[in-house]
């Protein structure tokens, strides 16, 4: 790859120190952030404050530094991609246990703001497979926050976690491995209604031989709930869904005619494919960017230029377009406890009726940090994404979204900061536990040298 030098770590930190040294010495007048532009990252807008800040150039650190397969653990850069993991570890026969499924995403993005994906019913979230972060702090000093108990910076690594690089600059990661096998044997299951759709996913969840659990609700009485476990070569008369190759339908349709034709069905699916499956589609932003796509003449002559890099798009969308996504698109992933899902259901319908809409459970432990449930037990949450159009007259971009934020908060949930909040101060602390992060902020002293979380996610911060 482009620019890679494994060997050159030490060296590449070392000038990353420099860096922060230098905004020491020249009397830290701004804040840090890193130099990675607006345009390269996966959500929708542009950071205004990359415009004033000291920036950092972290975008060298893009490799994967060793894969241990004794000890179950691979480590990496911060600008390393999902994809570039799958790829460099499907081979060996190992995996992530959470692989966040759009190529492009990196690790310094899954650790620094959030990470979900299907398997999360059992690992959790991406934060939750870590086992160390490497990190320059504001002093410029390198030091390593270790989930082990009692090692010396081990509070760090619980507010590292959708902090948005605002503790500190990760240079390295360690995250846990697991073997993986060459399929995933994968269940749908059609449910009509609402109340089937949250029975099915609590049982498929709380069945532990499944590796994953999905739904996808197509409106408000019709879903798919999907659960799949790894598998070796499929049996000699079983249907096997090369479901990544281009000229394939999208994921979501395909799972629709599932939907439509009211059968039960297994497929054995290449794991890679698997994982990105909602790569090709963007889950289903592609239909109203290219809505010939999923045409089958299309697919088949020109279905392997799909999908248009998600950067290349963002630095090509003009700004009439931007607006226009602005008042009538929603962008939103809510995390709620599995027992508000019927409510959150109803609300979604009334407010924005945007369908498919992703349901993905996952497991929240009861450990320190922003994101904090504090019941001293596991409690099963759901990710309830929401991307499309907004077509109800009613909707409006702010007011909307703060009634469903505030519908979340009552729900003791978190929405997902890559997308938009128009939440104030106070009630975004009501929905983050700030009191490790407070603790974090002084302690490594993090005031003068990085913004506020807030600050950085707020619709202020924003183009
Ligand atoms: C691993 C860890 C170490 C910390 N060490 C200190 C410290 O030495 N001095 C300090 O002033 N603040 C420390 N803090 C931070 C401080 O406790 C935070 O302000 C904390 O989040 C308080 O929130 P709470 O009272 O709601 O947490 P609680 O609900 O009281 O605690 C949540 C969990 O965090 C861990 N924890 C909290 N405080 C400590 C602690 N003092 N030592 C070890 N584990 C702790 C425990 O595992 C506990 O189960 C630590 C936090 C963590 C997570
Ligand atoms: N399946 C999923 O879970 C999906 C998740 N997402 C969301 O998209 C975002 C990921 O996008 P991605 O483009 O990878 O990441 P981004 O570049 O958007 O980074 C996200 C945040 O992490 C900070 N950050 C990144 N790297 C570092 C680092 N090395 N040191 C310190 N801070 C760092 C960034 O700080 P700074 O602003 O200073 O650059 C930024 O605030 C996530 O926040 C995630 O929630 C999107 C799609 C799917
Ligand atoms: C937790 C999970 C699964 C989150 C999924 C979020 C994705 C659906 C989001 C992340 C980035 C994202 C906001 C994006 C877009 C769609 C939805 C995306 C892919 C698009 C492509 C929509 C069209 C826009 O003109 C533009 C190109 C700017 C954006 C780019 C980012």
């Amino acid at each position: 790859m482009l620019q890679s030098a494994p060997r050159a770590h030490d060296r590449k930190v070392r000038n990353i120190q420099k860096q922060v040294q230098d905004w020491n010495k020249s009397g830290r007048s701004t804040k840090m952030c890193t130099a990675r532009p607006g345009w390269l990252t996966m959500s929708f807008r542009f950071p205004k404050y990359k415009k004033d800040m000291t920036l950092i150039h972290v975008d060298k650190l893009v490799d994967i530094l060793e894969i241990d397969t004794e000890a179950k653990s691979i480590r990496v850069e911060p600008m390393v991609t999902m994809g570039q993991i799958t790829r460099a570890l499907i081979p060996l026969g190992y995996t992530l246990p959470v692989v966040p499924e759009l190529d492009d995403l990196t690790v310094g993005g899954m650790i620094n703001g959030c990470g979900i994906e299907s398997s999360g019913r059992k690992f959790g979230l991406f934060q939750h497979i870590c086992l160390s972060y490497e990190l320059i702090t504001s002093s410029g000093e390198l030091i390593v926050a270790k989930r082990e108990p009692n090692s010396e910076h081990q509070s760090l690594f619980y507010g590292i976690p959708w902090s948005h690089g605002t503790l500190g600059l990760l240079v390295a990661a360690t995250i846990r491995i697991v073997p993986c096998k060459p399929y995933v044997k994968l269940q749908y299951y059609p449910c009509y209604s609402s109340s089937d759709i949250v029975e099915k996913l609590k049982e498929e969840s709380n069945r532990s031989e499944n590796e994953f659990v999905e739904g996808l609700q197509f409106d408000k009485e019709s879903g798919v709930v999907m659960a799949g476990y790894f598998a070796e070569q499929p049996p000699k008369n079983a249907t096997i869904n090369r479901i990544g190759r281009w000229y394939k339908p999208w994921f979501f349709k395909h799972v629709e005619s599932i939907k439509d034709s009211g059968k039960n069905s297994v497929e054995y699916i290449p794991i890679r494919d698997y994982y990105h499956r909602h790569s090709r589609s963007i889950f289903w932003e592609i239909q109203d960017l290219v809505s010939f796509g999923n045409n089958v003449l299309f697919r088949y002559t020109l279905g392997w230029a799909m999908p248009p890099k998600i950067s290349l798009l963002k630095l090509t969308t003009p700004k009439p377009v931007r607006n226009l996504y602005d008042r009538h698109h929603v962008l939103q992933d809510f995390l709620i406890p599995l027992t508000h899902l019927p409510e959150a259901v109803e609300l979604l319908h009334k407010e924005v009726q945007i369908y498919p809409m992703w349901l993905c459970p996952f497991n929240l432990p009861s450990i320190p940090g922003m994101v904090r449930q504090r019941t001293g037990r596991n409690v099963l949450f759901v990710d309830v994404g929401v991307y499309g159009n907004c077509t109800l007259e009613t909707y409006d971009a702010k007011e909307t979204t703060r009634k469903l934020e505030k519908f979340v908060r009552d729900v003791e949930g978190v929405q997902l900061l890559y997308a938009d909040t128009y939440m104030t101060p106070a009630e975004f602390w009501e929905m983050f536990d700030s009191s490790l992060y407070d603790w974090l902020r002084v302690k490594y002293d993090c005031k003068e040298a990085f913004p506020n979380v807030y600050e950085k996610v707020c619709r202020a911060a924003r183009e």
